[in-house]
């Protein structure tokens, strides 16, 4: 299967990325595009995300070889059905979503004749809208695809070799896998990060501008995971429930071992988890699982 034409519904911050990165990376393809918002559009256009926006999802997926659903997961079956009647029969539709097994459920449900490859850049940034995307987002990334066992492995190969592209790696997975890898190397952390901020800026003794003063180190780092898209994140928490509230149960329990800890003046059991933390911190930075931000992996980081 050869793609040609991409075709990639919301223009945010993962869609214009992929719009920019295919025109530097790959560019034989053509792209189109269309978000559900006028200023998106419009904006998604003089960006030149995009070779041409649509005005209409018909306009955008017409003779599209590739549509990537590129909308927050909560929106994903709105999208789907949108395009629905639009596409021809085999074309490959994929998706974005931090998320997976709901978003296999609901494009499976709204395209019945489309080969459909979930797929997910573990790749992304605090911000978002047209504004935000740049080329270089997935270089030296994951790319989590997330098959059903009877899709055409020259499909599978297709999508893979379009994120190669881009500069990605590869790996497949059985979507609920992926749900369980990535509520706790993304959606917990990320759950942590709001709950710290919302903790410090409610206490009563402690004013939100010594919040702001004294955040240097640590805290600021939270700040930047807590600045992301309240809608995105939302529809993470909604989508993926049961493995979130799994993961969710064993990090409690550990930190109610850490509560004991402090509270009994047990030195070791906090060295020894500090210690152990600080290797696979150190791990993850030699193997180069390094990022497009020119400061991240740096040794003081
Ligand atoms: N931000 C990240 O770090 C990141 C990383 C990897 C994957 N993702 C996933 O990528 C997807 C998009 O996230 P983003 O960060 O690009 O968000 P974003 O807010 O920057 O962009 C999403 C766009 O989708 C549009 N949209 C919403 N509903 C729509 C619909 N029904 N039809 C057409 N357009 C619609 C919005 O107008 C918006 O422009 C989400 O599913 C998210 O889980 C995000
Ligand atoms: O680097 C960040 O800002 C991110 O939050 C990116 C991040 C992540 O948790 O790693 C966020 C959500 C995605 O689905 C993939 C990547």
């Amino acid at each position: 299967m050869t793609i040609r034409r991409v075709a990639i519904i919301g223009l945010g911050l993962i869609g214009g990325s992929i719009g920019l990165a295919v025109r530097e990376n790959l560019p034989d393809l053509t792209t189109t595009g269309w978000d559900a918002d006028g200023d998106v559009r419009a904006q998604a256009a003089a960006r030149g995300l995009v070779d041409t926006v649509g005005q209409t999802p018909a306009d955008a997926v017409r003779d599209a070889d590739l549509v990537i659903l590129c909308v927050p997961v909560g929106a994903m079956a709105a999208a789907a059905q949108a395009i629905a009647a639009h596409i021809t029969p085999g074309t490959i539709v994929s998706d974005v979503g931090s998320s997976k097994r709901s978003v296999c459920e609901a494009l499976g449900a709204a395209l019945p004749e489309a080969i459909v490859i979930p797929a997910h850049p573990v790749a992304g940034t605090e911000n978002s809208g047209p504004d935000a995307g740049f080329a270089t987002l997935f270089r030296q990334r994951w790319c989590i695809v997330t098959p059903a066992e009877d899709t055409p492995q020259t499909a599978v190969d297709a999508l893979a070799d379009f994120w190669v592209g881009l500069g990605a790696t590869v790996e497949v997975m059985d979507a609920r896998h992926h749900d369980l890898v990535l509520a706790v190397t993304s959606h917990i952390p990320h759950l942590i990060a709001y709950t710290i901020v919302g903790t410090a800026s409610d206490l009563e003794e402690v004013t939100r501008g010594e919040v702001i003063k004294y955040s240097a180190g640590g805290f600021r780092d939270f700040t930047r995971i807590a600045a992301s898209n309240p809608t995105m994140w939302r529809d993470v928490f909604l989508s993926n429930r049961d493995a979130v509230l799994e993961v969710l149960g064993r990090f409690t329990e550990d930190l109610s071992l850490l509560q004991r800890a402090i509270r009994n003046g047990d030195g070791d059991t906090l060295f020894e988890l500090f210690d152990r933390t600080r290797t696979i911190r150190r791990s993850i930075i030699d193997e180069g699982q390094d990022d497009a931000r020119p400061d991240f992996g740096r040794k003081d980081h």
